[in-house]
């Protein structure tokens, strides 16, 4: 039992220790189990972290780029806010020098007005005592007249019936005129006394404390009207008077030279004292009469023609030979006084007139100068007008005598069958003004194509109006047009910025005929067609608008250019291909309207952003009528074309400046062309080509009215700039598309 116990004891122990070893061996295996899994837990985390620390070093140095891109970006606006704050100082400055400049022309005018007043009042004064002269003549002469029939009943009844009706009529008459003038004197004084009247109250009412210039300046041309105004009734009323003043004359004259032979007559007869005594004091009345008549004719010639009045030693003796008398040479000294008086009168109001002339055509250009400014910035389609000189087959039609008249800068005036028409636009160019004028007025375009804006310019007219000659000038180019100066400005306005731009000019040059878009780079250069017939067809041409609405030509061959003499190379090469024929009214015209699209993309070497501008030139066909040009089998089918793609073109003018839903753009290939210029998103000139004869009267009067309703169309021309990512990816696309391969670009 004792051994078994042991035994048991033996084998538990041992037992026991085997468990002890086992269990010591399991733990450190487990031990180890663990410690290598949280090994390499650890291990994994170590890794993560090692890659998220590498990510985020990578993302703190991007984050560093893009700081320090961002900063010298801010830097940049900074100095770009700057310097448009500078820009906007100094253009307020300018504005306020201008407004100052309005004001101070303003003053000069009211005090110029003011003089004009005092003026008027002296000649009102003048004229009062003038009238208060012929009364004093009327009674004085009214007295006599009745003291002489006084004596004549009394003492002298046996005159004659036929001397009695003579006497009567004859010292009737100077009376009659004497009144009338009265009369007419009253008239013109009551008329001033109004205009004054008139005057003070407008002054009155249109003087605020601080006079603006554009509440001034209406009031100031409607005073410079009424001074022209009356200045024209005043010689109208001068003449009327002169008129007046030769017949009451000649009707004294003749009286006078009646009245003596009857004297002479009955002083053979008859000579009794009394009867001498009474045709005597009548001569003597109507003599008196007769001079005053001829020293207020002379006194009226002298006023009218603003002549000297008679003031030296031979004149005064020439009035005094009008006079006649001794007696009467110091009235006449008095009225060569008065006469002295008016003319310097007439002479400062002819200058205060001449000066507010100017006055007012410098103001209302100055006007009109700031309007055209806002207008553009409404984004206003700008319309200038141009006159052709008279050409010959003109000139033996209706004669020299032009129908067509620049009053100035702006307007231009059509003498109608229902009397003169004006019409109103940004520039009008007479017969006399050069390419260089128009172009100086269209070269500010050019800049904004270099911004990145869309520009079109295109030319309006009937047929032989002009319309080539001011778009490409004219056979040999000694006076070249819009579209070879524009060539010439855009590679000036590149070489001035050539140290902050890079530049790229590509081209497209296309023609619509007979409907048909035709490209004209398409042909070997120097290849030329029969004028007439139609070209072997090229690739097909469409009009296609990009997703911001700008028009291009899809298919159209677009060529490089990098220097004028290119540009001007293509712009030739399409020339030639062009369809050009004789017509009765042109032996040039055009039969198809000519496209011409320059694209200049700029990118900006400081911040590498991309501005792409367009310039469309375009030189339309004429509007004609076939009896007139006498167009006939193809040339009436051309003729028939181009009247219906302006009459297209008509329909979507129309209905951009009555402001409709719906534009008909899609009616002609032309208007699709001219889609993004007439009501898109570009800066648009039109340029009215009119000729300055009568017998195109019709034909002037439509363009101008067409012209006008383009005026009040409005654009939204925007920047076509993108940055330098955006032009970056834009590029990638353009270079895979066309299976090129790419690098990879950091942003
Ligand atoms: N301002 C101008 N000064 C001198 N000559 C001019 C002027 N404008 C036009 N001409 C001349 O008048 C003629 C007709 O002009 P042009 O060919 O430019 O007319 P058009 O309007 O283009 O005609 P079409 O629509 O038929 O093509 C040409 O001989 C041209 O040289």
């Amino acid at each position: 039992m004792e051994t078994m116990k042991k035994r048991h004891l033996e084998t538990v122990q041992g037992l026991e220790e085997r468990f002890q070893i086992t269990s010591q061996k399991t733990q450190k295996w487990i031990l180890q189990k663990v410690r290598s899994y949280y090994q390499k837990k650890l291990n994994a985390l170590r890794r993560i972290l090692d890659l998220y620390q590498e990510r985020v070093e990578k993302n703190k140095a991007e984050w560093e780029t893009k700081v320090a891109s961002l900063t010298t970006q801010n830097k940049h606006l900074l100095e770009e806010q700057r310097a448009e704050r500078r820009r906007s100082e100094e253009e307020a400055l300018q504005w306020q020098m201008e407004k100052n400049k309005m004001l101070e022309l303003f003053s000069k005018r009211m005090d110029a007005l003011q003089c004009h007043q005092a003026t008027t009042l002296q000649e009102l004064q003048m004229t009062r005592q003038e009238i208060g002269k012929v009364q004093d003549l009327m009674v004085s002469a009214q007295e006599q007249q009745e003291a002489k029939e006084e004596t004549e009943r009394s003492d002298n009844k046996d005159l004659t019936a036929q001397q009695q009706a003579g006497s009567c009529s004859v010292s009737d008459q100077p009376l009659e005129g004497a009144n009338a003038r009265l009369e007419e004197l009253k008239k013109n004084l009551y008329q001033r006394e109004r205009e004054i009247t008139e005057l003070l109250k407008a002054e009155r009412r249109s003087v605020p404390p601080v006079p603006h210039c554009s509440v001034l300046l209406p009031t100031v041309i409607h005073k410079a009207h009424a001074i022209c105004c009356s200045e024209a009734e005043t010689r109208a009323l001068l003449d009327k008077m002169i008129e007046d003043n030769q017949v009451a004359l000649a009707e004294v004259r003749d009286k006078l030279d009646h009245l003596q032979n009857a004297a002479d007559k009955s002083d053979d007869r008859e000579k009794t004292v009394d009867k001498e005594w009474s045709n005597d004091s009548i001569l003597t009345i109507l003599q008196d009469t007769l001079r005053e008549y001829e020293v207020c004719h002379v006194a009226l010639d002298c006023i009218k023609s603003g002549e000297n009045p008679v003031t030296n030693d031979c004149e005064t003796s020439e009035m005094e030979d009008i006079v006649g008398r001794e007696t009467n040479a110091h009235k006449a000294k008095n009225v060569g006084q008065q006469l002295l008086l008016l003319q310097d009168q007439l002479k400062q109001e002819r200058e205060d007139k001449k000066k507010i002339i100017e006055n007012y055509t410098s103001e209302r250009s100055t006007r009109k100068k700031y309007y055209n400014m806002v207008e553009e910035m409404k984004g206003k389609i700008r319309v200038f007008c141009r006159i052709r000189p008279m050409n010959q087959s003109e000139a033996s039609q209706g004669g020299v005598a032009a129908a067509v008249d620049k009053l100035d800068d702006y307007s231009v005036s059509v003498e109608t069958p229902r009397g003169p028409r004006d019409f109103v636009f940004d520039r009008v160019f007479s017969a006399e003004a050069s390419q260089e004028d128009l172009f100086q007025d269209t070269n500010r375009l050019i800049q904004s194509v270099i911004d990145g804006y869309n520009v079109c310019i295109f030319a309006y007219g009937q047929t032989g109006s002009g319309k080539t000659f001011t778009m490409v000038g004219d056979k040999d180019q000694k006076n070249p047009g819009i579209m070879p100066r524009s060539f010439n400005a855009i590679f000036d306005i590149m070489r001035d910025n050539g140290s902050k731009f890079d530049f790229k000019v590509s081209a497209y040059m296309l023609e619509l005929y007979n409907d048909k878009l035709q490209d004209l780079l398409a042909n070997q250069a120097g290849e030329t067609h029969a004028q007439t017939q139609p070209r072997s067809p090229a690739r097909r041409v469409e009009i296609k608008r990009n997703r911001k609405g700008v028009v291009f030509a899809q298919g159209a061959e677009t060529k490089e250019a990098s220097s004028t003499q290119e540009l001007y190379a293509l712009f030739q090469q399409a020339c030639a291909n062009r369809h050009i024929a004789a017509t009765k009214m042109n032996v040039e015209s055009s039969r198809s309207h000519l496209i011409v699209g320059i694209m200049v993309e700029s990118r900006n070497l400081t911040n590498g952003s991309v501005s792409t501008g367009k310039l469309s030139l375009v030189d339309l066909a004429g509007s004609e009528r076939a009896a007139k040009t006498g167009a006939k089998d193809h040339q009436l089918k051309e003729a028939n074309s181009i009247n219906k793609s302006l009459s297209a073109l008509g329909d979507v003018i129309s209905a951009l400046s009555a402001d409709l839903p719906h534009v008909p753009y899609r009616n002609s290939k032309l208007t699709q062309v001219m889609q993004d210029s007439l009501g898109g998103n570009a800066k648009t000139l039109m340029i009215v080509n009119i000729s300055p004869s009568e017998c195109n009267l019709d034909e002037t009067l439509t363009s101008l009215i067409y012209a006008t309703r383009v005026k009040a169309i409005t654009n939204n021309a925007q920047r076509n700039v993108e940055s330098k990512e955006i032009a970056q990816l834009k590029e990638m696309v353009m270079k895979l598309k066309s299976g090129q391969t790419v690098e990879e670009v950091n942003f």
